[in-house]
């Protein structure tokens, strides 16, 4: 039996299980990848928010990427949660060593307002983490805190794009999922443009999506599709985990990344 596609996530612990790793190893499951990881911080995490978290050292980073790399091998990476501008940029070289296309998610605040990400790394993801990326997957208040530039319409979110390519991803997805309406994307490597657009669901149960996202667009990418028909394969898995989330604990409970092992 040949081995699925590797996929390895570059990310934060997320104790619920909604977000981070665990997001990220139940969405490369669920789309016929083999999950791998690497652990940046720890975070103590539940349907209310981030209760505390604790970054790992760089070398114990570098070390868990290493083993993956050098033995198993990867056909995509995947980003999130890198908490302090020594990780981001221990992760950006190690990417820039690596053969394969590289997703990432500028993880920044969570659902709950809690920061993920110091300030004082927001200069290294600009200049060293965003010039590797394949795809760079900001939200809005991700685009706003790194450029500048603050989006209300699907117009904003074009200059929005120009800012943030300018630091040399080869495309940006800008995602619209805190506008009102519907869910409307933004994809273009400064030539090319596609709008994803989805109905949007009314469920406050949306803890994970932008992690949910980007390594859905990792595991496409590992199968070997382009950059367009990754994030369009993701965008609906994404859509319909959200259609599918439901209520755990006594706030914000996470999408479902198994909605479609339950739709028969
Ligand atoms: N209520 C919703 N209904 C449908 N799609 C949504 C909804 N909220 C977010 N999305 C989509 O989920 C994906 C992740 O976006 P977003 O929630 O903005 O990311 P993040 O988790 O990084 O804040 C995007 O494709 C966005 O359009
Ligand atoms: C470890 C970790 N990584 C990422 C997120 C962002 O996810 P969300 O924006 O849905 O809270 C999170 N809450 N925790």
């Amino acid at each position: 039996m040949s081995a699925p596609p590797r996929v390895l996530t570059v990310a934060g612990s997320d104790s619920g299980g909604g977000a981070g790793i665990q997001a990220d190893l139940k969405t490369m499951l669920a789309l016929g990848t083999h999950g791998m990881s690497v652990v940046t911080a720890v975070t103590a995490q539940n349907s209310l928010g981030v209760q505390g978290f604790w970054e790992l050292p760089a070398d114990a980073v570098r070390a868990q990427y290493r083993s993956v790399v050098d033995d198993i091998g990867v056909q995509a990476v995947k980003t999130g949660m890198l908490a302090s501008a020594e990780l981001v940029e221990t992760v950006a070289e190690l990417i820039m060593g690596t053969d394969a296309p590289a997703v990432v998610d500028p993880v920044g605040v969570s659902k709950h307002g809690d920061s993920l990400l110091a300030a004082s790394a927001l200069d290294s993801v600009r200049t060293k983490l965003l010039p590797v990326a394949t795809v760079a997957t900001p939200n809005l208040d991700e685009v706003a805190r790194l450029t500048g530039v603050e989006v209300t319409s699907e117009d904003d979110m074009r200059r929005a794009a120009a800012a943030v390519l300018a630091y040399g991803p080869k495309w940006v997805l800008i995602k619209g999922g805190h506008l009102q309406g519907d869910a409307v994307d933004l994809l273009t490597d400064g030539s090319e443009e596609h709008v994803l657009r989805a109905p949007r669901h009314d469920n406050r149960h949306t803890h994970g999506t932008g992690c949910t996202l980007a390594s859905a667009i990792a595991a496409q990418l590992a199968k070997g599709q382009d950059v367009p028909t990754a994030v369009a394969a993701a965008k609906e898995y994404v859509t319909g985990a959200i259609a599918a989330g439901f209520a755990l604990g006594g706030g914000i409970g996470p999408v479902d990344h198994g909605w479609r092992f339950r739709e028969q």
